[in-house]
Parts: structure tokens; C-alpha cells; sequence
């Protein structure tokens, strides 16, 4: 039975690139840094010392966040692995998530997307009117750069009084738009962020971004699980649609349907926070037959800890997650393809908000491969064209297999 199970931790950047200094990136690195504080004490807040990860270990973690920086991660050393381990530098122009995801699945953006890059009035007049007319509304907040959860403390309240929709971007190539669940309605943003991602179409914006939120004031503002994200269609087919054309199964459990634009996918499970979405992940793998792959999107690494700067928050999370490992293990057998890896860094000790371009770890197990450096991979595209040697697909165009 071949069955293909892809991780994706996003966000879990294993240091910076050749490229890094392109994006202001040089010296990023998200899982030493946050190894690094760990070791020194300084990330304890629910967890103690240093970072504990003897499952990742295993796989290759370690080792693969070596060769790509030189050294080893505080607190980590030499270690006995059972899985072929490496890392891969990104060929997309940019270090956004759908570029990471597609690139991953074989189909690097080689485009530029467009950007909204001025951090105040960021937004083009015409663009906002546009929206605003055809949604029925007269006005909105935001018109900036922002960290989600500061701009909901900074306009959440005034949001909520005018029933003004907060529009705001980050160095992405994103537009989001925050709104109140139960005052302005969920529906609603929806059907708001439908209609921005139409009148988005001459900026080539790769994502509109719904972010709804819950709470009486600015201090208890949450964003809930009902993120929705509105991604363009990759250029070109990945591994999912070559799957699926060949009849196979693509199982999205959590965001990865949507990062994917809905294509190539076969059945869409949702769930939210790191515990259901790894339930979620389990039960799927029980039920899944052959020629299937089921691919998980970790976004809390990414959404609550990396863009939050919360280094202890991160590593808790990556230990939860590095726990519960031998629990999927468990649940394999030899020709089941095992695949970790991630779409970018996002360095929780870099100024700002922002993701961080860096290597991302490739660890994989199953199918025959040995335990064992793959080294350096030039592009994500590896692990897509891999996942098609893998199923006798027509080979990528990108990529090189390492099965
Ligand atoms: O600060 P929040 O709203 O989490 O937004 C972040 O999440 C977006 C999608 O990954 C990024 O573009 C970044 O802006
Ligand atoms: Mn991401
Ligand atoms: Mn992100």
C-alpha cells in the first residue's frame, strides 16, 4: 500500500539561506534561536530549559539543522537517526506560505507576486472603493503593516462601534481583514473577503486573508479557528493534481485546502489548534487507503508563536508536537512515505513580524529509504518530486527525487 504523509510544520525554519540578505534575513534562524534561549534559560514560561525533542531528533532534525548551519542547535548533539534527513533553500521569489506550500508540491513561483509596501496607507484608494461600494459599507480601518493580534488591541473596540471591517497587510503579499464574528458576522466577512479577492485580481495579490475574532475589548480579543485563507491557483499543476488526476486521494486536514486554492484536493477535514490537528491527522491516516496522501498544515507554529515573537510559546509547542510523534509512528508501516518539513522561517527572535527566508528542515522516512543525510536540496521541489516518483507519477518539472 503506498500512502504519503506530509507535516508540514509551518513556519520551522532551520536558518538562513544563501539568499537571506535579499530579505533582510542574514543570521535568521528559527529553530536555533529558539534552541538557543531555551538552553539559556530564557524560554520558560510553561516549559523548562532546554528545548526537548528526542522524536524530531530521530528523524533527523538536528543533524539536518547542522548542515545547514554549521553547527548544532543548543542543547542538541550528534544523534542516532532512523530517517533520511536534509535541507532545502527555497527557489520562489518570495517567503510567503502559498509560495513554500506550492514549491513544496513541485511548483516553485518564480513570479513576483505583488505587494502592498508602503507600511501606512498602504492600500490604493480606488482598490478600497471598490470593495467598500460593492459590500454596501462606508468605510474602514487599518490601511497599514500589522501584527494581527496588535492592530485588534489598536482598532478591535472602534471596529466593533462603527462596524467599519479592518484592512491590513504585512510584507507578504496578503490583504486580511479582521472583523468581529458576532457583531459585524462571519458571513459576512466572508462574503467581504470574496469580494476583495475578486477586485484584487489586476494587484496579483497572492492571498486575501479572513481573520475573525471574538471578545468584549481590547485586552480579550481572540481570533478563533474560522480563518479562512483565499489563495490564487498555483501556476501550474503540483503533485496533488497529478495525484488526484491518477485517481489517487489528497486529504487536506486543516488550512492546506485552501492554500492549495481547493486543487488537487480530493477531501477536506477541518480542524484547528496543534492537539486537533494532530488528532485529526492520526484518524486520517487510519482510514486512508492506497495512493493517498494526507497532508497536514501545522499553522500554530507559525500564527500563535512565530509571528507573535513568543519564543517559550514556540517551544512548547514543538515539544507538545514532538511528543506525540511516536503516536503517528505507530501507525505506519515500511512503505508509507513519512514527510516533515516546512514552508519558510519565522525566527520568534527577529525584529518585527515577519516571516524569515531560511532552509527548511526534509526529513523523511519509510519507502525504502535509509537512515542518512540527503544534504543539501536546491529546491522544496524535491520533496514534490519525490512524492511523484514515489506514486509513478510523470515527473515534475521541477526537482530532483531523492526516493
Ligand atoms: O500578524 P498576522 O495577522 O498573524 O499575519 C501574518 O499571517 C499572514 C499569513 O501567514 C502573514 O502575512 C502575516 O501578516
Ligand atoms: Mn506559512
Ligand atoms: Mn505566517
Amino acid at each position: 500500500m503506498k500512502r504519503t504523509i506530509i507535516l508540514m510544520l509551518d513556519s520551522f525554519g532551520i536558518g538562513a539561506s544563501a539568499d537571506a540578505a535579499q530579505f533582510g534575513d542574514v543570521g535568521a534562524d528559527t529553530f536555533g534561536a529558539i534552541a538557543r534561549m531555551c538552553a539559556e534559560g530564557k524560554a520558560n514560561d510553561g516549559r523548562e530549559g532546554a528545548l526537548n525533542l528526542p522524536n524530531l531528533s530521530k528523524l533527523g532534525l538536528a543533524m539536518a539543522a547542522k548542515e545547514s548551519t554549521g553547527e548544532y542547535a543548543a542543547g542538541f548533539s550528534d544523534t542516532e537517526v532512523v530517517g533520511a534527513y536534509g535541507y532545502a533553500a527555497e527557489l520562489s521569489s518570495g517567503k510567503d506560505t502559498p509560495s513554500g506550500h506550492w514549491e513544496m508540491a513541485g511548483v516553485p513561483v518564480l513570479f513576483d507576486w505583488g505587494y502592498f509596501s508602503d507600511k501606512q496607507n498602504s492600500f490604493p484608494r480606488e482598490l478600497t472603493d471598490k470593495i467598500l461600494a460593492r459590500a454596501g459599507l462606508e468605510d474602514y480601518l487599518g490601511n497599514c503593516h500589522a501584527s494581527g493580534t496588535a492592530i485588534l488591541e489598536e482598532l478591535g473596540e472602534e471596529h466593533m462601534r462603527s462596524g467599519k471591517p479592518i484592512f491590513y497587510t504585512s510584507a507578504d503579499s496578503v490583504f486580511q481583514i479582521a472583523c468581529h464574528e458576532e457583531s459585524f458576522g462571519l458571513e459576512k466577512l466572508y462574503r467581504l473577503c470574496e469580494i476583495a479577492r475578486e477586485e484584487l485580481e489586476p494587484y496579483n495579490i497572492g492571498r486575501v486573508i479572513a481573520r475573525p475574532f471574538v471578545g468584549t475589548k481590547a485586552d480579550d480579543f481572540a481570533r478563533t479557528g474560522n480563518r479562512r485563507d483565499y489563495a490564487v491557483e498555483p501556476p501550474s499543476k503540483t503533485v496533488l493534481d497529478k495525484l488526484k488526476a491518477a485517481g489517487g486521494e489528497v486529504v487536506s486536514v486543516g488550512k492546506i485546502s485552501d492554500i492549495y486554492a481547493h486543487c488537487g484536493i480530493t477531501k477536506k477535514v477541518k480542524a484547528s489548534g496543534l492537539d486537533q490537528l494532530f488528532d485529526a491527522t492520526l484518524e486520517q491516516i487510519k482510514q486512508a487507503g492506497d495512493n493517498t496522501i494526507v497532508f497536514t498544515n501545522f499553522v500554530d507554529f507559525d500564527s500563535h508563536y512565530g509571528h507573535r515573537r513568543d519564543v517559550a510559546g514556540y517551544a512548547r509547542a514543538l515539544e507538545y508536537f514532538d511528543s506525540r510523534l511516536p503516536e503517528l509512528l505507530a501507525l505506519l508501516s515500511d512503505d508509507d512515505l513519512l514527510l516533515l518539513t516546512a514552508d519558510h522561517g519565522c525566527d520568534p527572535t527577529w525584529p518585527g513580524s515577519d516571516h524569515t527566508r531560511e532552509h527548511v528542515p526534509v526529513l523523511a522516512l519509510g519507502a525504502g529509504l535509509k537512515p542518512g543525510s540527503l544534504g543539501k536540496r536546491n529546491s522544496f521541489a524535491d520533496i514534490g518530486q519525490s512524492i511523484a516518483s514515489y506514486f509513478k507519477l510523470e515527473p515534475m518539472e521541477y526537482g530532483e527525487s531523492f526516493l
